[in-house]
């Protein structure tokens, strides 16, 4: 067995208090041993983790990482002529190698900032899943189907590919890569389409991953139509199971949050991008109290414009009071909670928890900076202060995926060349289609 032991630090435990404490890892299993007192001597190799908030790592449960390529090429414009006028004719040119430099980008920038796990929807997935491999983090990966301008042949295509990649690549990476069926949305997907894959799904037994209630337009259209709340319409379509998670939940009534609590199903909360195209407030403090699990996630960097949980934990605990017109909704804690636990549960991951036998899935902060003083409260710090930049190692099922801010899995400065290069092309071809 080798070990790691990461000592000094104050860690976050599972119910949100911060203590004194050191880490033992076993690296073979990725697990953590123990978590106590003087842990060092038993190890082959340390971490320092003095003046450090060790924190579980994070879990970004919505993303598209690949769109990182994207970042800041169309901005400032609602969801609907965002995609349509901006990102997909983009989306259009991307080959598979601009996807594998793309997600490179985006995982660096994740390790960068703590984050040890996340959850996406995109195409050419086994390019996204290479990287993962490559960068030692944990992902719940899947091909997101879209049927509205295809021809019966071209949705049926899109939705196979769906569950066969799902099935294909589950267990990945030394099982650091689960999956899920992606229907993209409720109103890009067809009804007879759902009714056909759904039951394929589930007798895959894939979780279902799919945008849901994000912005008005994608409510009314599904009222006028069936007469039913968009997700009381998807539970006739066989989805909402427990394994099951949304993002977005933007626009839900009451009905839909108690459904929400009824069935298990998760909610990934995405302040950033809601607040970014103007899709609105979720009420993420009256899920929390229905006992809707609620996790956190980045959407893509074109909508954000960044990866880092760390500021959308700020952005949740600040939109969730707005929302709620209340200062105590949503309160650090809450969002301490969302941001590893509550992302983790929705994408069914065993790690956001710091305890022994627990995935070995860590972030170090370093609290000696300007900001983080004085040490009041770290839980307080963790929500409101603490910035992508403060994340000095990142420790990924008992790999070490960054240490003292030099990332070891993937060669940062390539990987940015190459990423500015590839978005200039892109654009370039993009422009002139
Ligand atoms: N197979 C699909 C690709 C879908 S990937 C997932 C899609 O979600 C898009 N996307 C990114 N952010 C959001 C969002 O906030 N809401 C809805 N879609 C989004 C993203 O641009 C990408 O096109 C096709 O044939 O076009
Ligand atoms: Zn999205």
């Amino acid at each position: 067995m080798t070990t790691l032991a990461i000592t000094g630090g104050q860690v976050l435990h599972p119910d949100i208090t911060v203590s004194r404490a050191d880490v033992l890892i076993d690296q073979d299993s990725g697990e953590i041993l123990e978590i106590g007192a003087d842990l060092a001597g038993d190890a082959d190799e340390t971490l320092d983790a003095s003046d450090s908030l060790v924190t579980p790592g994070f879990a970004n449960g919505h993303s598209h990482v690949a769109m990182t390529l994207l970042r800041g090429v169309a901005d400032d414009k609602p969801l609907d002529a965002w995609l349509q006028e901006d990102i997909w004719p983009v989306e259009a040119e991307l080959t598979a190698e601009d996807i594998r430099v793309g997600t490179e980008l985006g995982i660096l920038e994740m390790i960068k900032s703590g984050t040890t796990a996340f959850s996406d929807m995109y195409f050419e997935v086994d390019e996204i899943a290479a990287v993962v491999e490559e960068a030692g983090v944990r992902a719940v990966l899947g091909h997101t189907a879209i049927t509205v301008g295809k021809d019966d042949d071209g949705a049926h295509a899109d939705l196979e590919q769906s569950l066969e990649v799902a099935i294909d690549l589950d267990g990945a990476a030394d099982g650091r890569i689960s999956t899920t069926f992606q229907p993209h949305s409720l109103t890009t997907v067809g009804g007879e389409y759902l009714e056909e894959y759904v039951p394929k799904a589930r007798e895959a037994g894939l979780p279902i991953h799919f945008h849901a209630n994000e912005t008005e337009h994608e409510v009314s259209p599904i009222v006028d139509e069936h007469g039913v709340r968009p997700l009381e319409y998807a539970v006739e379509k066989g989805l909402l199971e427990s394994e099951d998670f949304i993002a977005h939940g933007v626009h839900v009534d009451e009905t839909e949050i108690e459904l929400l609590a009824e069935t298990g199903a998760s909610v990934i909360h995405c302040p950033a991008s809601n607040m970014k195209l103007a899709s609105g407030m979720a009420p993420v403090q009256q899920l929390r109290d229905a006992g809707v699990t609620v996790g956190l996630g980045t959407d893509g960097a074109a909508s954000n414009n960044d990866l880092s949980m760390l500021d959308e934990a700020r952005d949740a605990a600040m939109i969730g009071k707005l929302a709620a017109d209340d200062a105590s909704a949503v309160p650090a804690d809450a969002v301490a909670e969302m941001m590893t636990q509550g992302s983790a549960d929705a994408m069914g991951l065993e790690s956001g928890r710091l305890e022994a036998g627990a995935p070995a899935d860590l972030a170090v902060i370093d609290l000696e900076t300007p900001h983080l003083t004085p040490r009041h409260d770290l839980v307080s710090h963790l929500a409101y202060a603490a910035a992508a930049a403060d994340v000095k190692h990142t420790i990924c099922d008992g790999q070490v995926l960054m240490r003292d801010r030099e990332v070891l899995t993937l060669d940062a400065q390539a990987v940015r060349e190459r990423a500015q290069e590839t978005a200039e092309s892109l654009l370039s071809r993009a422009n002139s289609a």
